[in-house]
């Protein structure tokens, strides 16, 4: 677990350039043009629309996208009354959290008022310009007046998220702990430190899920908050106890089932935590120091349910969580509100999250290797990147059914796609490679099932309904994996290849490979060795038609996969050479590479057949080939080496195809500047085109350009490699593949297994 020491945080905040968020521009600005439309005169035009229909603030401005996260800094973290500036990195903070996680900008708004009508008047008055006002750490009782005047006064929704973000979030946590500890909410024993804004928010969403009000204990900063104490608010009053025989912590904690704290830190002891009930639920939520150290609650006992409000342990419980995704469903419906259903919607999508399998990149991020639903893992990560179409989908689907959405959706699936876009999490053209397999799945054999990410890929194919997977692999071996990782490969085939019980089907492939391969001196003893290589027997597979596309890689080289494939599989018959493809999804658009994998040192032979694939698969993924031919030179500025055999290997492909857009040699520079080449290069058959396809004179220069591009650019997804001019769908993957690639991997087959089904019963209806 990550320790964090006060330089380090410190040296966070100033490095660089002060401070965690800045203000990015969306539209163009280089041109006098643009900035003409951007401001004066041209701005004008939208401050009109608007004041003929306020709505059209949503349209001509970021409104629809913007949060106010305002505090006036009086319960800020639980470091108490800090003052507005002070507090001023918690809503920066906020604003970075809500930009990564919500896709939502955000304008940190630190007010220096504590009196709450003035409060109240200075946020009425700057309300215009958000599409939501997210309060912050301002304590109670202030916080209950401020957020109800608010929420009547203004047209927007308005959250205070210590109260609501975190009862959404810790009641879903609860509600998951008790289906771990098999407690009915109706009769836990519920005692509640603190009795500011979170904690008399999250006791009464409790009291929504179920809890009973004569099983809670509520303390503030005196003890036990009896009804006969003096001067009590009107929230503390709401939960005070008939009880007299407690009045300090450690006697009301005594046989509870569930501790809350929402106070300070380091108020609750070991024993305290020892004299609570069977496998008591703790969640210690004050930050940044929680009420009992993670270490110290787990060591007291060990059947206790632990959560905290820190990222840096198992459990977290933070309104993180909740807040940008609670917002981003209100803003996406423009919601006047975020009412009872809207959060109640998150509770119960929250909760079911966190029993759903988690994808590897949750994994990966907190260096696990498999969480699951249990005592450690009952609250979604807030890095859960399924957050955000679950919960904001939920929330916008309740606004809309309760009637505060003035904006409506109906077509969910594509608004989900559009959450997932939102974040970069999904391109269009994965999403559409995705949907596409799913509507024709195929039977997939996975080479090497024995391989975590291979086998955790299958299985999460499988439960995306993009393929039919079958394993190779030792069967033992493969379900024990499967266990260590808690994968469930019920539907799932495995096929022990080496096992007595495949001795039939060996031998019926190795017939058949050696009357294909008879004429290359094999024999069928040659052959039937073979057929104990997991790539052979594979491949045969697909070959015999029992299953419809393979996947290897992770462990084979390339080169013998592809000596392999080449006997097994063949290439084309109307091409003498295959290749691999790279797709380069890039903000800038989709670009397509090859060959990235095959052929190291290309002819011109091979060069034709590398562009010729290259259009057949572009065509595939039904985009139109542009072409460019890449060198060092351009158009035979250098007549010798690798630039002329281009130049060649273009002359010849624009006799043969004389409607086929593609040109060269020409540089990198020049093929991806439209302006610049049509410039130079008037003559060029690529005029007036952009170009998308790039195919590069060697394999290294083609290998360095895709690896290069990943590690510069992480938010550029590549997808490859993808094979072309085998006979059947045969597919590599790299050595280091996420299960991510391999699933995209996966898509790709399954259609290319499809499109050549179609094109067989074409064939023999003709
Ligand atoms: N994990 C999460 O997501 C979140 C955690 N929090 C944490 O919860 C805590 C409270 O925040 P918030 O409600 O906004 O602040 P408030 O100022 O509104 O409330 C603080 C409450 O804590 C009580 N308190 C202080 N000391 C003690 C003590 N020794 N024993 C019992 N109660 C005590 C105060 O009592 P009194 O009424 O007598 O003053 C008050 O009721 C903070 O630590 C904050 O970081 C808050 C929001 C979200
Ligand atoms: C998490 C949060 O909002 C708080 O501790 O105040
Ligand atoms: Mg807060």
């Amino acid at each position: 677990m990550v320790k964090i020491s006060k330089e380090a945080a410190l040296e966070y905040h100033e490095n660089s350039r002060p401070g965690k968020i800045e203000v990015i521009p969306t539209k163009p600005y280089r041109t006098q043009t643009d900035l003409s439309l951007a401001y004066s005169p041209g701005v004008a035009y939208p401050c009109l629309e608007i004041q003929q229909n306020p709505d059209d603030a949503y349209k001509y401005t970021d409104k629809g996208n913007l949060v106010a996260v305002i505090s006036n800094g009086t319960a800020v973290l639980g470091l108490g009354d800090i003052g507005a500036l002070s507090g001023k990195p918690v809503m920066e903070g906020k604003g970075l959290l809500f930009k990564i996680y919500g896709g939502i900008d955000v304008f940190d708004i630190e007010v220096a008022e504590k009196d709450p009508e003035k409060f109240c008047e200075a946020v009425e008055k700057i309300a215009p310009t958000f599409g939501g006002i997210n309060l912050e750490d301002i304590k109670a009782p202030e916080c209950f007046y401020i957020e109800e005047r608010l929420k009547k006064s203004l047209d927007i929704p308005v959250m205070h998220d210590d109260q609501h973000g975190t009862a959404i979030i810790s009641a879903a946590g609860l509600k998951n702990a008790l289906e771990v500890n098999g407690k009915d909410i109706k009769k836990v024993k519920i005692v509640v430190n603190g009795a500011g804004a979170a904690a008399i928010s999250c006791t009464k969403l409790y009291m929504a899920l179920g809890a009973q009000r004569e099983n809670i204990v509520m303390l503030d900063s005196k003890g036990v908050i009896t009804s006969d104490r003096p001067n009590l608010t009107e929230q503390k009053k709401f939960f005070a106890t008939d009880r007299r025989d407690i009045h300090t912590l450690e006697e009301a904690i005594k046989g509870a089932d569930v501790f809350v704290g929402l106070s300070k830190g380091n108020i609750l002891s070991q024993d305290m935590i020892r004299s609570m009930a069977d496998q008591p639920i703790v969640f210690a939520l004050a930050n940044p120091v929680p009420e009992i150290s993670y270490e110290e609650a787990m060591a007291s006992r060990p059947d206790v349910l632990m959560a905290t409000g820190r990222s840096d342990y198992p459990n977290q419980i933070n309104n993180v969580i909740g807040f940008p995704y609670i917002f981003r469903g209100a803003l996406d419906v423009h919601a006047t509100a975020i009412n009872e259903e809207m959060k109640m919607a998150a509770v119960h999508a929250i909760a079911e999250l966190a029993k759903q399998p988690v994808p590897d990149v949750v994994n990966d991020i907190y260096q696990v290797n498999n969480l699951t639903f249990g005592p450690l893992y009952f609250i979604p990560k807030p890095v859960d990147p399924r957050l955000i179409t679950e919960v904001s989908a939920a929330v916008a689907k309740a606004a809309i059914d309760s009637g505060v959405a003035r904006k409506t959706i109906t077509d969910w699936a594509a608004y989900k796609n559009q959450l997932r876009e939102l974040l970069g999490q999904e391109t269009k053209l994965t999403q559409k490679l995705h949907d596409t397999a799913r509507s024709h799945p195929q039977r997939v054999v996975f080479a090497e099932g024995i391989h975590p990410t291979m086998l955790k890929a299958a299985v999460q194919a499988k439960a995306e309904g993009i393929c039919q997977p079958i394993l190779l692999g030792n069967d033992e071996r493969i379900e024990k994996l499967a266990k260590e990782l808690d994968l469930n490969l019920d539907g799932i085939e495995i096929v022990n290849l080496r096992h007595d019980n495949q001795a039939e089907r060996r031998e019926r492939y190795a017939r058949v490979l050696a009357e294909k391969r008879q004429r290359q001196g094999y024999t069928v003893d040659e052959a039937n060795d073979k057929m104990f290589e997991r790539n052979y027997f594979g491949m045969m597979m697909v070959e015999t038609g029992e299953a419809d596309a393979f996947i290897t890689g992770l462990y084979t080289k390339y080169s013998n996969t592809i000596k392999v494939a080449k006997e097994v599989i063949g290439i084309r018959p109307e091409y003498n050479h295959f290749g691999t493809m790279h797709i380069v999804n890039s903000k800038k658009g989709t670009y397509y590479i090859a060959d990235t994998l095959i052929n190291r040192h290309p002819d011109k032979e091979v060069l034709k057949d590398v562009a010729k694939l290259s259009a057949m698969t572009v065509r595939f993924f039904n985009d139109e080939p542009s072409i460019a031919m890449l060198s060092y030179s351009n158009f035979g500025s250098d007549d010798s080496g690798s630039p002329a055999q281009v130049h060649q290997a273009v002359e010849e492909l624009q006799q043969q195809y004389p409607d086929l857009a593609i040109d060269g040699e020409m540089q990198v520079n020049f093929a991806l500047n439209r302006e610049l080449r049509d410039k130079k290069y008037p003559f060029s058959r690529l005029n007036g085109r952009d170009v998308n396809t790039l195919v590069f004179p060697n394999l290294s220069s083609a290998n360095g350009a895709y690896k290069l591009l990943q590690a510069l650019s992480p938010e550029t997804e590549i997808i490859g490699p993808i094979q072309m001019g085998l006979n059947k769908p045969i597919h590599f993957t790299d050595f280091e593949c996420s299960v991510r690639d391999v699933i995209n991997i996966t898509a790709v087959a399954v259609i290319d297994a499809y499109v050549d089904k179609i094109k067989n019963k074409i064939t023999e209806a003709e």
